[in-house]
């Protein structure tokens, strides 16, 4: 019984308090639930997406009236199981509950059949489609981007197997104009091992998907690890901020698909967290992707902390570096679902309850891009309504501070050549303007760090379309073009990313000084007063010591935050820094 009344509570609970389905569910504050979380999350979330038929089948039949012991939530719940899971309400038959539902099963059955037939579906796998469809809203403008796992698998193998009924077509339009058929699968020209398919088709159903062979990626996020394109040569990876760990896993399949038959790999990817809760996804992740022979884990470490010349550290060749952002590039497919409530028997319209906060959220969201702007999403997918352009500037100010320590930070490991820098954010300030003032840093200027140029980018990087903001790059074309970006409204089926990388020739050490801009002037005046750094990589902002500043910047930004994937051990309090030994979990 507890499911019914538990997935109800979770559904229920006040918005402010909620954050999506996911948080709700899988969050710290939801450790004494009796049923499974998943079984609880699979009931909540199709019974959201069906509830706008569900409502009418229950309001049609009067249902409510006849059992007074049912609540509207609790009648969708039952009604959902009953009419659409394969194994009926989950309780015994003499259940007050389950009978309750059952003693009406004709009429409910029967307004089912009105229902699908209002909306000219021909049989019920019709009705689901076009249910699923309906509740993508938003999201179902997007193709399901799909990454081939190939510590288990190979593209070719999916393609015989998991997507051997899907009809290839020549480009991701053609997905996205084809949105009601469910099985159009199109393979990326940009990024190996990368399939789209239509929204509709549901992929987590899927062996492969529950097994770890395909992960739910966006195209976008797929950018960094490849951009990174850890060669033999570039040794161990860092990867600086890592859950849920999709650009962790991948680039441990990249470093893992370099290796020669039979060769056994010594490379190492050293995955860091700090947010020990985070931490735990990531292990999870790395272990469903098979990646733990690659990947050794530091859980709940922050990478601020990692001292840079411990000898564990010495063959680190290539950092990934994905900070905390705005989220404003993200799209909104995990956001809370709507819930259409089936009418309570009696309720005037004066007593109907009051239009959840969400739900009434969406609409604005949905009105004007200027309200849309004012909206963060935390690494947890917790939405921060920003109430002001004041306070907006003031957390993007917190945030490209915060962003630019964690990569000047990156930038000071002895044996590091390449460096990529990722925001799902559209916002400059943490963007182009990172990358221009970490191109001005002491420490780049010391170290020979250079922005990786278009022309040194992977083929598709370099092949990808769409390039840095020119003014927001200080009109330097070379800068702006070697930035990679993606816009979530562009027909691309893409959301919102940036991505840089940053070079360094081997050999140039912390004594020789060049001009990482190569002499030319940036158009972002008084960055360089405003932003150097002590030469330890710590940045100084004015006459403060960066230290001081950067902790606020990273408290502010945990209010603040997202996480550009768009999935959770004991933990290793560690974090201390100095130490040789990395507190990683193998
Ligand atoms: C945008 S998410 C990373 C998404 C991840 N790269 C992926 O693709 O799955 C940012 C992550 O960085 C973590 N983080 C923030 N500051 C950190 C720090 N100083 N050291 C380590 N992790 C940090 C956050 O807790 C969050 O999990």
């Amino acid at each position: 019984m507890s499911l019914y009344y538990e997935t109800a509570d979770i559904l229920s609970a006040p918005s402010s308090t909620g954050g999506n389905l996911k948080t709700r569910l899988f969050g710290k504050k939801n450790k004494h639930l009796k049923s499974p979380p998943p079984q609880i999350y699979a009931l909540a979330s199709e019974t959201c997406k069906w509830s706008a038929v569900l409502k009418e089948v229950i309001d049609s039949s009067e249902l409510l009236r006849h059992e007074r012991k049912l609540t509207p939530l609790l009648a969708l719940l039952l009604v959902h199981d009953f009419l659409l899971s394969r194994k009926g309400i989950a309780l015994p038959a003499s259940h007050g509950l389950r009978a309750a539902v059952e003693r009406h099963k004709a009429r409910l059955a029967a307004e089912l059949t009105r229902a699908r037939l209002r909306r000219k579906a021909p049989s019920v796998e019709a009705l689901r489609h076009l249910v699923t469809a309906e509740a993508l809203g938003d999201a179902g403008l997007y193709p399901r981007w799909v990454r081939v796992n190939t510590f288990k698998t190979t593209l070719q193998d999916q393609l015989d197997t998991t997507f051997k009924d899907f009809a290839q077509v020549e480009s991701v339009r053609a997905i996205l104009t084809g949105l009601t058929k469910a099985k159009l699968l199109y393979v990326d020209e940009h990024v190996p091992n990368l399939l789209a398919l239509s929204p509709t088709f549901e992929i987590t159903k899927t062996q492969a998907y529950i097994s770890g062979a395909v992960i739910l990626q966006d195209k976008a996020s797929c950018f960094p690890a490849y951009l990174l394109d850890p060669q033999p040569g570039d040794g161990d990876i860092i990867d600086s901020c890592s859950a849920p760990g999709n650009k962790t896993t991948h680039v441990a399949a990249i470093v893992r698909s370099r290796l020669t038959d039979g060769e056994e790999c010594e490379r190492k990817v050293y995955a860091f967290e700090k947010d020990q809760y985070r931490a735990r996804t990531l292990e999870k992740m790395v272990n469903l992707a098979g990646a733990q022979t690659i990947t050794r884990m530091s859980l709940g470490r922050d990478f601020l902390k990692v001292d840079p010349s411990a000898p564990l550290y010495g063959n680190v060749g290539a950092l990934l570096l994905d900070p905390s952002c705005s989220g404003s590039g993200i799209i909104g497919r995990d956001a809370m679902p709507t819930i259409h409530l089936p009418e309570e028997p009696g309720l005037s319209s004066a007593k109907k309850p009051p239009v959840d906060k969400n739900r009434k959220r969406k609409r604005e969201d949905d009105t004007t891009n200027e309200v849309r702007r004012q909206i963060l999403v935390d690494d947890d997918g917790q939405e921060l309504i920003v109430s002001s352009e004041k306070e907006m500037k003031m957390r993007l100010e917190a945030l490209s501070s915060f962003q630019l320590t964690l990569l000047l930070h990156a930038f000071t490991f002895p044996m590091a050549r390449k460096v990529t820098y990722s925001t799902c954010s559209i916002h400059a300030e943490e963007n182009e303007q990172v990358v221009l003032k970490a191109l001005q840093s002491e420490v780049a200027l010391k170290r020979g760090w250079r922005v990786m140029k278009r022309d040194q980018q992977i083929q598709g990087m370099r092949e990808w379309p769409v390039r840095g903001s020119l003014e927001a790059s200080g009109w330097d074309e070379e800068i702006a073009d070697a930035c990679i970006r993606s816009y979530k409204d562009d027909g691309r089926g893409v959301m919102g990313f940036f991505v840089a990388g940053f070079v360094r020739e081997a050999g140039l050490g912390g004594e020789e000084k060049r001009s990482a801009l190569g002499n030319k002037k940036s158009g972002l005046k008084g960055a360089e007063d405003r932003y150097s750094s002590n030469g330890n990589g710590h940045l100084l902002n004015g006459s403060k010591a960066g230290s001081t500043d950067l902790k606020d910047a990273s408290n502010k930004t945990n209010n603040g935050l997202s996480d550009t994937s768009g999935s959770h051990i004991e933990i290793n309090a560690d974090g201390e820094d100095g130490e040789e030994w990395g507190g990683f979990a193998d």
